[in-house]
């Protein structure tokens, strides 16, 4: 029998008055796995992502997380088992970075010096200095900043499962790459398994394990890089012959010596 999946979507729908936003999807991520949720705007992708923690109920179908039928647990009791990261950081403005890392276990009752503790090893895990950054506001912050403020905050109830909607797309290439890096490091030392939606199929190839590939709210294809390869489908053979394509121009452009 295959191991039980950390999240597992059933002939999964969701509708929007008439719009089909998931239609009928079937997919399982594992245990310790890193899955990319790629595909064009509204093909249902933060939908999805959302079903899976409650923040949206789905109409037909079912979806379990660490094998349970997510109908059977409280939402709010789900979230803190479910780490979310969201695009733009989605920081509670009016407080400063320890507190806004320190919300869930506040919420949870942990005692103020757990919590603490919990801050500061959580500032070090996502490399912020803590001196320099736990008392400041958010709009104190860079963009990547705040997205690792963001990423600590979801670790901060040490959950098993984190769901990332675009954690990285509005930053500059190489904060993007430094901390789409580190979080693969983290996902991997801390044993986490990880959705995390992106508009970049490079970004999708270079960190996740597997790709979800969604059009207009169905699953088009999943599997590895090389499997996806393989796929008759032509929107999927173009999302991937794109980060190639660009390699091919830059090499064009860019003399080989130096260009590194
Ligand atoms: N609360 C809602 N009410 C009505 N329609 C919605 C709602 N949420 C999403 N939709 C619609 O469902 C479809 C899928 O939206 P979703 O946000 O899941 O797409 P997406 O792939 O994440 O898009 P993007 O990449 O632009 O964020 C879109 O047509 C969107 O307009």
């Amino acid at each position: 029998m295959p191991p039980r999946p950390m999240i597992g979507y059933d002939h999964v729908t969701k509708n929007f008055g008439l719009l089909k936003a998931v239609d009928d999807v079937s997919l399982d991520i594992a245990e310790g796995e890193f899955v990319a949720i790629v595909g064009g705007s509204g093909s249902g992708k933060t939908t999805l992502l959302r079903l899976a923690n409650r923040l949206i109920e789905a109409d037909g179908g079912s979806i379990t997380v660490e094998g349970e039928d997510v109908r059977s647990v409280d939402p709010v009791a789900l979230r803190r088992r479910i780490g979310y990261v969201f695009q733009s950081g989605g920081l509670f403005p009016h407080l400063s970075v320890a507190d806004n890392i320190g919300i869930t276990p506040k919420l949870l009752g942990e005692p103020a010096g757990a919590i603490t503790t919990r801050v500061d090893e959580l500032l070090e895990l996502v490399q912020l200095d803590r001196g320099a950054h736990r008392d400041r506001l958010p709009e104190a912050l860079s963009g990547g900043q705040r997205q690792r403020v963001g990423v600590a905050r979801a670790l901060a109830a040490k959950p098993r499962i984190v769901l990332m909607d675009e954690p990285f797309g509005a930053l500059d290439p190489l904060t993007r790459d430094a901390l789409g890096d580190d979080y693969r490091s983290l996902h991997r030392s801390l044993g986490l398994t990880t959705v995390m939606i992106t508009h970049d199929m490079t970004e999708a190839i270079l960190l996740a394990d597997r790709i979800a590939v969604m059009r207009a709210g169905q699953l088009l294809a999943q599997g590895t890089p090389a499997e996806l390869s393989k796929s008759s489908d032509s929107y999927v053979l173009e999302l991937l012959r794109t980060p190639r394509r660009q390699v091919e121009r830059l090499n064009a452009l860019l003399p080989q010596s130096g260009a590194a």
